[in-house]
């Protein structure tokens, strides 16, 4: 039989008393409680030792009681004063007693026959009797002198001087009770401790030491129960939610793609709309869609042949051959600041930086747009926006790139691609996964830049670009059907939450 250093030495203390109080086993073998309780379960579940648990109502001594056990019994202090005056109004009793004390010592004291009561021109006046001179302990006196020695004392004992419930009414003690635990040894546990158990040290650790100095020879190793129940910890961890995000950036830079920053959630119409071909009367730039910011209200445009370049192309398609939207393109009005509204102003931004050709980008961006706030819908939501840039590019790498992102992030088996409209695209697709309990899910739009916008932007290439509202990806991801539990701090869900990739 396998027992461990802790069983053993537990062991041979219960061979030497066969009967042991739980405490006086701690004491015995100089471990700590959880290690011996430990090792009496171990024990237990082995044949050799046997747990007996038993209750007991015990009373236990109050702050008051112990109050009084200091400056004695209320009757005792009063009977103090009627001693050395014989006869005494209430108000002489004032200076000994409380308040509250003083309201039932006329009947106390009274029980006790210490002392007659009369009155005397409407005064209560109390008198000592022949009783009161001659006054002895009580019961509850010895009550309270055993509790006050011991703290908690056994109802049984207690209960041979007076009732429990006499102490309560006198808030001298209150009920409770006590485990008490007794440790037996088993005919087989001393059978093994006759044959005799060699006690070794056990080691838990293989430090270097142990190994230069090759004592590892030596030493007996303690063993680890991997199956033994442990008690559930909760280490500090990283918001579900942004574990979700951190693996999808983790993903898309293994997939090649280089990540566009930005440092402000605040961006000008210019990048938001404008530098995407989005005409500035268009419905969607509206309050209704899109936030505005009331302070600061404007921004700054970037350079002038860049603004210049997306004015031409909005008002006359610029050099593309398009007719542009035909209208006077204003600056003031590309200068208002607004919280970003999609992941695509980054998009714009990268390209009027300039980017590697071919070359892969992707942005992660907290986004805002008004709507009504339910399970499904958020104010401010999150887009993963990303672009390929090359040479030979078509729409069909664009579907070929989107079905496998909706492949490796949104883990869908199959995916939908339907034809859609937005401003910068063209052609322009909407994508929807297919989720087994969800159903169809959209997933975001996608398309291929239009030449307005990527000619504008100094970029002479194809460019297919998506937008992907991860969010309710992440919904099915973490296993939850309230997109407002994302940013929950309901701390079970925050311990207990996992990702399931
Ligand atoms: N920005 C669009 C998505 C999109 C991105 C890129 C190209 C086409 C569409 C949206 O917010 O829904």
């Amino acid at each position: 039989m396998e027992l461990s250093y802790q069983e053993k030495l537990t062991l041979i203390k219960l061979g030497e008393a066969r009967k042991l109080k739980f405490e006086e086993l701690v004491e015995k073998t100089g471990l700590d409680q959880v290690a011996v309780m430990r090792s009496v379960l171990g024990l237990q579940a082995k044949g050799l030792a046997k747990l007996h648990e038993s209750s007991e109502k015990v009373a236990v001594l109050t702050e008051t009681g112990r109050e009084y056990a200091r400056i004695g019994l209320p009757e005792w202090r009063a009977l103090r004063v009627l001693k050395e005056k014989g006869k005494v109004t209430l108000d002489d009793l004032s200076g000994v007693l409380s308040e509250d004390e003083l309201k039932p010592i006329v009947g106390l004291l009274r029980k006790e026959g210490w002392a007659n009561v009369r009155k005397e021109e409407g005064k209560l006046i109390l008198e000592i009797t022949e009783r009161g001179l001659n006054a002895e302990e009580r019961p509850i006196d010895k009550a309270l002198k055993l509790l006050a020695e011991k703290g908690s004392v056994p109802a049984k004992e207690i209960e041979k001087l007076i009732s429990v419930k006499e102490l309560k009414r006198r808030k001298i003690a209150e009920e409770g009770t006590v485990t008490e635990r007794t440790v037996e040894i088993t005919p087989a546990g001393e059978e093994l401790v006759k044959k005799g158990i060699e006690l070794k040290r056990e080691v838990s650790v293989l430090t270097p030491e142990l190994i230069k100095s090759g004592k590892w020879r030596e030493v007996e190793f303690r063993r680890f129960d991997i199956k033994a129940p442990v008690r559930r910890i909760y280490p500090g961890k990283k918001q579900p939610y942004r574990a979700f995000l951190d693996k999808i950036r983790r993903r898309l830079i293994e997939m090649g793609f280089i990540e566009m920053t930005v440092e402000s959630l605040i961006e000008t119409q210019f990048w938001n709309f404008d530098a995407l071909f989005q005409p500035q009367n268009h419905p969607a730039r509206e309050w209704t869609d899109t936030y505005q910011l009331k302070y600061p209200k404007s921004g700054h445009l970037p350079g002038e042949e860049l603004v210049e370049r997306v004015k031409a192309a909005h008002e006359r398609g610029g050099d593309t051959g398009s007719r542009g939207w035909g209208y006077v393109w204003s600056p003031e009005r590309a200068m208002l600041l607004m919280p970003r509204a999609h992941g695509t102003a980054l998009s714009g931004r990268q390209l009027a930086k300039g980017v590697e050709i071919p070359g892969k980008y992707f942005t992660i961006q907290r986004v805002f747009r008004p709507d009504v706030l339910d399970r499904t819908h958020l104010i401010e939501f999150n887009q993963v926006d990303g672009f390929v840039v090359g040479e030979d590019l078509n729409f069909r790498h664009l579907l070929g790139i989107l079905k496998r992102f909706a492949v490796e992030i949104a883990g869908a088996k199959k995916v939908k691609f339907l034809p859609d409209y937005y401003p910068f695209t063209e052609p322009s697709v909407q994508m929807s996964a297919y989720h087994p309990e969800l159903g169809w899910v959209e997933f975001g739009g996608a398309g291929i830049f239009r030449e307005e916008m990527t000619k504008a932007l100094g970029i002479d290439a194809p460019v297919i670009a998506w937008g992907i509202g991860i969010d309710r990806l992440a919904m099915f991801k973490l296993g939850i059907d309230d997109i407002r539990y994302l940013f929950s701090y309901d701390l079970r869900w925050l311990r207990e939450a996992r990702l399931v990739w």
